[in-house]
């Protein structure tokens, strides 16, 4: 199986290249070869490549810049969704996109389920939401995985945001009234792998039954101060972690105050998903 693999340079995406082994052949281009603004290009790329399976873990996100680019993170998260997801119906093949906890308002008091309401507050929320829509309304076979405050060692992550703050500053004030759930790039992408491997072997079937949006975070929820705690712990860094409140942290986005997942659809055909607590030890060994 030819499997076409967008964004292999960030977070999820460089995990995915090692998890999706096994799978295919895969094609990873890099920005440089396949940039997701040029939507013609793209489209010409997909056809040239004719992959049984399109993996899309490029996105723009930076949040908080997308609130004065507005224009450009919709081309990349929900143009360009747009026109991989119509090539693929134009192949006969399917399709894994990611998407966001940002989706939602933050107004529940409970975990969100795929059910519902999405609301975006932001710029990004919003375009990314506008990404789902199009990959849903394409009519292929594929997954939209809903994850939620990602990090790993490498890449753009609040984990390496708290590492170096930490470091330069020696006290940290962190949010501690916007509730998630930290999920290891790693944990995303394998869980990925896993769903992919079954499709693999039932095949179409497969896709007729679980085609849809499905949330894919670590088990358990905390603050945004609670994380940073947590990795302070972790690696062994002596530094005061002050709990703030959203207003005190200067932001033009504004995010959910609570936009923790119920991952049960998921779990129900992946199994439970790891605990953050845990993933997060594991990722920091
Ligand atoms: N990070 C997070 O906290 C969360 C992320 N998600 C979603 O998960 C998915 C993966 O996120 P994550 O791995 O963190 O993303 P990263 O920001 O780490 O990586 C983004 C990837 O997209 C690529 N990219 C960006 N713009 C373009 C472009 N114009 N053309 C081609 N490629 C481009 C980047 O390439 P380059 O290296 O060249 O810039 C990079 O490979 C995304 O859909 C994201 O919305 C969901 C919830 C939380
Ligand atoms: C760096 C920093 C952030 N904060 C706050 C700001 C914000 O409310 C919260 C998180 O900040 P960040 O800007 O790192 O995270 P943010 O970019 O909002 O992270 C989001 O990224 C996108 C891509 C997603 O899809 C989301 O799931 C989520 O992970 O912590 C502090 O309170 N103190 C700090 O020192």
């Amino acid at each position: 199986m030819n499997i076409l693999l967008l964004g292999a340079s960030g977070q999820v995406g460089y995990e995915l290249q090692r998890s999706l082994q096994g799978l295919g052949d895969i094609a990873a281009p890099t920005r440089e070869q396949l940039d997701l603004t040029d939507l013609d290009r793209l489209a010409d790329g997909v056809r040239a490549l004719k992959p049984a399976l399109i993996v899309n873990a490029a996105a723009y996100t930076a949040v908080e810049q997308a609130e004065s680019e507005p224009g450009l993170a919709f081309r990349i998260n929900a143009e360009a969704p747009a026109v991989l997801a119509r090539e693929a119906r134009a192949l006969g093949a399917a399709m894994v996109h990611y998407s966001t906890d940002y989706v939602f308002d933050g107004g529940k008091n409970a975990p969100y389920t795929e059910d519902d309401l999405a609301a975006p507050l932001n710029v990004y929320g919003r375009s990314k939401l506008a990404g789902e829509n199009a990959v849903t309304e394409s009519g292929i076979s594929h997954l939209i995985l809903r994850t939620s405050w990602v990090y790993g060692m490498r890449g753009n992550n609040f984990l390496l945001a708290m590492l170096k703050r930490a470091r330069e500053q020696g006290e940290l004030r962190v949010v501690a009234d916007q509730f998630g759930a930290p999920t290891w790039c790693r944990t995303v992408a394998e869980i990925s792998a896993h769903l992919l491997a079954d499709a693999n072997v039932a095949g179409n079937e497969w896709w007729r039954c679980h085609s849809g949006i499905y949330h894919l975070a670590c088990a358990g929820q905390t603050s945004w101060h609670g994380f940073a705690e947590a990795i302070m712990a972790a690696a062994h860094i002596d530094c005061r972690v002050v709990p703030i409140a959203t207003s005190e942290y200067p932001s033009r986005a504004q995010r959910p105050p609570n936009s923790v997942l119920d991952c049960r659809k998921l779990a129900n055909i992946s199994g439970e998903l790891p605990n953050w607590q845990d993933a997060l030890q594991l990722c920091m060994s």
